[in-house]
């Protein structure tokens, strides 16, 4: 079942095995980061008092910090099962439930009404570019990034029994995939693009409805599932072709610093040069290293009349600034760091402070 946004009511909520009971309204990270008191059982989940570590004087061990790995997590997705989300799910929360949902927002949605523990949602493409709508719906929504997952993705070309390539005109995916596989199709001679919500409901849909002359582009997974031939594998424009996800959770992680970890921020600054030079330098100056910088408008303040001095007044566009930095909130240099961008920034976030996927 896919949980939808629109309709409600045709899917009711999945039952969340008392995790709803346990749902805590969502809260921000406060700056810096702090332990909670609050015990966690191996599942990341609260524990009753009476079986609460802390009470029992068990000394608390770095396992009990630990992100879980699954065992009994219903982690949301964007998409139909096959899809790339789906295997980022598993590969962040091996022993996990996936539940499909059909939209980005669907899946933040799921997770902030208990219908789901976690959400794993893209950011960005090696080959082509960020996912902008997730950046814009982290700001919208209160959850926290709890980790990442990186996922090689690897495009083969779907088609019905019998299908052959010469036959086929038209290439059905998301928009992301078809544009990874750009020059390939291009190649094969297929011309006409159709772009889907994504790459396993292309392939359910080709098979559903048994179409001869379009093909999907999706996972081998996804053949699989929905009876499909593979007429060609790896077809991505180039081989190496990453997809970076977020974990999200309704609550932070504890930040370490024995262990690679990353912290995301979102920030505003105010107009005038070297605003933005005076931001990063914050970070140079301590000898952070930023992974990743994106910068969206900001929705509630799209324009700004500059304050220079010409007889008509120039409108600004206003930015928010998403930047991923090399460094663990637990760490003092990287509070400080953050300390200092407050002084002057008009508006601060911190997304979440995680362990880098090193694999
Ligand atoms: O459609 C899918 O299978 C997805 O999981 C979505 C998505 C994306 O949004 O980028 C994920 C990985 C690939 O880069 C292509 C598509």
């Amino acid at each position: 079942m896919v949980v939808s946004t629109s309709s409600p009511a045709s899917s009711p909520p999945i039952p969340t095995g008392g995790g709803g009971a346990r749902c805590q309204p969502p809260r921000t990270v406060s700056m810096p980061a702090r332990a909670s008191r609050r015990s966690v059982s191996a599942s990341g989940m609260p524990v009753p008092a009476s079986r609460d570590p802390i009470s029992l004087h068990r000394p608390l061990t770095s396992a009990d910090l630990m992100e879980p790995t699954g065992d009994g997590l219903k982690v949301a997705y964007q998409g139909c099962p096959g899809a790339y989300s789906e295997a980022a799910a598993k590969k962040a929360y091996p022993s996990c439930q996936t539940v499909p949902c059909e939209y980005f927002e669907t899946a933040f949605q799921a997770v902030e009404a208990c219908v789901a523990d976690r959400a794993v949602l893209p950011l960005e493409n090696s080959l082509g570019g960020s996912i902008h709508r997730n950046y814009d719906l982290l700001l919208r929504h209160r959850l926290h990034i709890v980790g990442e997952v990186r996922l090689a993705v690897r495009h083969c070309l779907l088609a019905n029994r019998g299908v052959k390539i010469e036959s086929l005109r038209s290439a059905m995916s998301h928009p992301q995939a078809l544009a990874q596989c750009e020059q390939t199709l291009t190649k094969l001679g297929i011309e006409h693009r159709e772009a889907v919500d994504d790459t396993a409901g292309a392939a359910k849909f080709i098979a559903e409805q048994k179409l001869q002359d379009t093909a999907a582009v999706a996972s081998s997974l996804a053949a699989e599932l929905y009876g499909l031939d593979i007429l060609a594998e790896n077809i991505q424009d180039d081989s190496d072709n990453v997809t970076r996800f977020m974990m999200l959770a309704r609550e932070p992680i504890i930040p370490r610093t024995d262990k690679p970890f990353k912290t995301s921020i979102v920030f505003s600054l105010e107009e005038g040069p070297g605003q933005l030079f005076k931001a990063l330098a914050v970070f140079a100056l301590r000898k952070i290293n930023l992974t990743k910088m994106e910068s969206r408008p900001h929705k509630k303040r799209p324009l700004r009349v500059a304050d220079d001095h010409c007889s008509v007044p120039l409108k600004h566009f206003d930015y928010l600034f998403y930047v991923d930095l090399e460094a663990s909130m637990a760490d003092p240099n990287a509070q400080n760091a953050l300390g200092n961008l407050k002084e002057f920034a008009t508006f601060l976030r911190v997304l979440g402070s995680y362990p880098t996927d090193l694999s």
